[in-house]
């Protein structure tokens, strides 16, 4: 493609070279870079891509994009931009032929309850027959099939990775995409060249500060998606932060709909009938009431339901489908995931990671819950007072909500697990809970299941349905399912 073509809507300085050359590929790691190829060179939190950029026109780098002034010997083009993280957005989508033109996307933020809303509007739209795409924490498909990415993916894939997906689903046939849209990258600039049709705001609970810093500009993070989206807002107006939100596109051309149980809503829910694996509820909307089933257990999920229920809504989704839609979610991985179960003790691997969700997630057990509730957690290496705030929050939750604490360990990364276990144990503790501390994940998990006694449940939450867990700089493999089952196997 042409350089021009490629940039065409980008505002750049010309440092060096000829812009009117062929370019076959993008890359924004130099150790990727391809003969005649654009290197985008991006300051990072680690090490800064402008160092790189020998390296990658010794790969054949023929043009490079920076956002620093830089000098270098030969033919090679060297551009200047204000943002080189959102010029890469900008000339990935042109590259890839703009995909989310020939799309509809639906991008879904919050701090908890993305996965399971995309899953429900996924579903929704599945049985209405239309064909569907997903990026989000779980993974990338398209219909059932699941899409190769790297186990280092996140959420929301970097801005040249998000463009190609597109591009694959609108090839292949997709109708509609429906997204996990994360924080980080509406701050970094992923989400930049996509067009949403729709945008959902779940919650907003404190997390991701060491990238945010306060909750406010998590939250101007998180509103930001609201101006990349054209036909829906979708909000909780049961949130705090989603009221304000609420108040910011009120006067806006994107309609507004809101939803909740307790606040006012366009769309709200009543009847709630909460059973040990499902919730029945009856919903309201403008036109009419719908009965709905959801099968996965708690408040959570009627409002992480909802959301997807008050998308349908405005998008003109007949009701039976919605309903049919909502239903036909039976389980999703690592949420509230029973994986092991006998006429003793029910075992449940749950990703709730932040001091609200895990509150959640325990209290949605409780009712159930003959004899004891006892958690396996740990709180995973954030740095410096984020990750000390975090011990002492998801600390209490244990003290307050749990029987048995086991304290673990949970990514640990570079940091001393045992140091992170004993502040939180300390943290139990002073906050009157009963609590060990056991550094090995699954000789915490095979310590819990010894000290359960008949009608006990056990929660093991943090990882969800991730598979591996880092140590140091060691990605070692650890799927709690299998675990779970191979320890129960070997004692029968
Ligand atoms: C904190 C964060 O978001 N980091 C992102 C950031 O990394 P970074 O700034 O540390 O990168 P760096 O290592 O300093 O490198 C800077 C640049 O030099 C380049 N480089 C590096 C080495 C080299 O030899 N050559 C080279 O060109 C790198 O490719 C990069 O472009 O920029 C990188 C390139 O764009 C991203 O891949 C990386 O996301 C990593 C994968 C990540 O784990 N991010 C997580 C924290 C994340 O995004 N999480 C959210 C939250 C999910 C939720 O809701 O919970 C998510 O969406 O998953
Ligand atoms: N609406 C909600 N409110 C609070 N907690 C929730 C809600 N929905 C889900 N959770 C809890 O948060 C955990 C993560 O849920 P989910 O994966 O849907 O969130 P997410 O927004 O995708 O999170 P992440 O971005 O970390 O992947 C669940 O395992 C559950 O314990």
């Amino acid at each position: 493609m042409l350089l021009t073509s490629m940039l065409a809507e980008i505002n750049y300085t010309v440092l060096q070279g000829d812009t009117n050359i062929d370019i076959s590929s993008i890359a924004f790691d130099s150790r990727e870079v391809e003969k005649n190829g654009l290197f985008v060179a991006i300051s990072g939190f680690k090490v800064d891509g402008h160092q790189f950029i020998a390296k990658a026109i010794a790969l054949g780098a023929a043009a490079v994009l920076v956002e620093k002034d830089v000098k270098v010997e030969g033919p090679v083009t060297i551009l200047k931009v204000d943002d080189t993280r959102e010029a890469m957005a900008m000339a990935a989508a042109s590259y890839y032929g703009h995909p989310t033109n020939n799309l509809d996307l639906i991008g879904i933020t919050g701090t908890n309850g993305k996965t399971s809303t995309t899953y429900f509007v996924k579903s929704i739209l599945e049985a209405a027959g239309r064909r569907v795409g997903v990026i989000g924490t779980i993974g990338a498909m398209i219909g059932t099939q699941t899409l190769k990415t790297k186990s280092t993916t996140p959420t929301t894939p970097e801005s040249l990775h998000l463009q190609h997906m597109f591009a694959d689903m609108a090839g292949s046939g997709v109708d509609y995409c429906v997204m996990e849209v994360s924080s980080h990258a509406l701050s970094l600039k992923r989400a930049a060249a996509s067009r949403f049709s729709a945008g959902i705001f779940t919650n907003l609970t404190p997390d991701h500060l060491e990238l945010h810093r306060t909750m406010e500009e998590y939250f101007e993070a998180k509103a930001s998606l609201f101006d990349l989206t054209s036909r829906f807002n979708v909000v909780n107006s049961d949130d705090l932060f989603g009221r304000r939100l609420i108040e910011r596109l009120r006067d806006r051309d994107t309609k507004l709909v809101t939803y909740g149980i307790e606040q006012k809503a366009d769309i709200t829910a009543s009847d709630i009938r909460y059973y040990e694996d499902y919730t029945t509820y009856a919903v309201h909307t403008p036109t009419g009431s719908i009965t709905i089933q959801v099968n996965l257990p708690g408040s959570i999920y009627v409002y992480n339901s909802l959301a997807a229920v008050a998308w349908a809504y405005a998008h003109g989704i007949a009701v039976d489908h919605i309903a049919a839609g909502i239903r036909a979610v039976e389980s999703i991985r690592g949420r509230l995931e029973v994986v092991y179960r006998d006429e003793e003790r029910k075992i449940i691997v749950d990703f709730a990671h932040t001091e609200d969700s895990l509150e959640k997630a325990l209290t949605t057990l409780r009712p159930y819950t003959k004899g004891r509730l006892i958690l396996v957690f740990g709180v995973y290496a954030a740095p410096g007072d984020e990750g000390s705030g975090k011990r002492q929050a998801m600390a209490k939750v244990a003290a307050d909500y749990s029987d048995i604490a086991v304290v673990t360990s949970d990514n640990p990364k570079d940091q001393d697990p045992d140091a992170i276990i004993a502040e939180v144990s300390a943290a139990i503790e002073a906050a009157g809970g009963t609590y060990c501390g056991i550094v090995d994940r699954r000789e915490a998990i095979e310590h819990a299941i010894d000290i359960s006694r008949k009608d006990d449940v056990i929660l093991i939450a943090g990882k969800g349905h991730e598979t591996t867990q880092v140590i140091g700089k060691t990605e070692v493999p650890f799927n709690e399912a299998e675990i779970v089952n191979e320890i129960m196997s070997g004692r029968r």
